[in-house]
């Protein structure tokens, strides 16, 4: 993360309300909170800016894996020091014939993604990472997404609702983006930017608890 982005993040988090929150999300994505509140997760959100470039000849494994880790070890920077709440964070690629699609740049290059993705298979991969302490844990999600042969009418009209242009691969199966998808092999939650069981996981293993036996009568 740059020095403007540490000072954002630093900023952003002193502007929430002091909660009994039981870690940070290293994330701006809308979809990541509404995923945690989903499993009950109490957060605070800090910014996270990494360079998304993929390396050269990079793995998409390696890729997401690298770039969930990076943003998880930039939330730390933001955070209040000698904190002992983890960071959470997470990365979403949309993979095609071994390529990673990232979010669109613009509409001809979304326009060349939905033809790629037309009446096919790919794959999503969400790398998570979660940094306590020095230390950070991770998990990988894998799905494989089938789309139904899409027209260039509903490309346009896609494009035109505004739901493509911050997402992985040009499209959110949360969205209208459900009308591509004719079959779905793996993680919904982990499509739509974070895998929930994954999660629970790396959150059990740091002591999270989300579902306390004591509490059930
Ligand atoms: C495939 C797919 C992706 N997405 C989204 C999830 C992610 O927000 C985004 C992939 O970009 P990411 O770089 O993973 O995340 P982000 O930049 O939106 O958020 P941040 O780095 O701050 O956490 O695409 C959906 O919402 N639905 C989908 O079906």
């Amino acid at each position: 993360m740059n020095r403007k982005g540490a000072k954002y993040a630093k900023e952003f988090v002193s502007s929430m309300s002091e909660t009994d929150h039981h870690l940070y999300l290293a994330s701006r994505s809308p979809r990541r909170g509404e995923l945690l509140n989903q499993i009950g997760v109490r957060f605070a959100q800090v910014a996270a800016d990494v360079d998304e470039t993929p390396g050269p000849g990079e793995s998409p494994e390696d890729y997401v894996r690298r770039i969930a880790i990076e943003k998880a070890q930039a939330g730390r920077l933001g955070i209040p020091t000698g904190d002992p709440r983890p960071v959470l964070a997470a990365d979403t690629a949309v993979i095609i014939d071994g390529e990673i699609l990232g979010k669109p740049l613009d509409r001809p290059d979304f326009l060349l993604m939905m033809a790629r993705l037309s009446g096919r298979t790919h794959q999503v991969l969400t790398g998570v990472a979660l940094a306590q302490a020095g230390e950070v844990r991770y998990a990988l999600s894998t799905s494989r997404v089938r789309f139904r042969a899409i027209d260039d009418r509903e490309r346009l009209a896609y494009w035109a609702s505004g739901e493509p242009q911050d997402k992985a691969g040009g499209y959110g199966i949360q969205g209208l983006g459900a009308l591509f998808v004719a079959e779905l092999q793996g993680s919904y939650s982990g499509v739509m930017g974070l895998p929930l069981y994954e999660t629970g996981r790396l959150l059990h293993h740091a002591g999270i608890v989300l579902l306390d036996r004591d509490r059930l009568s």
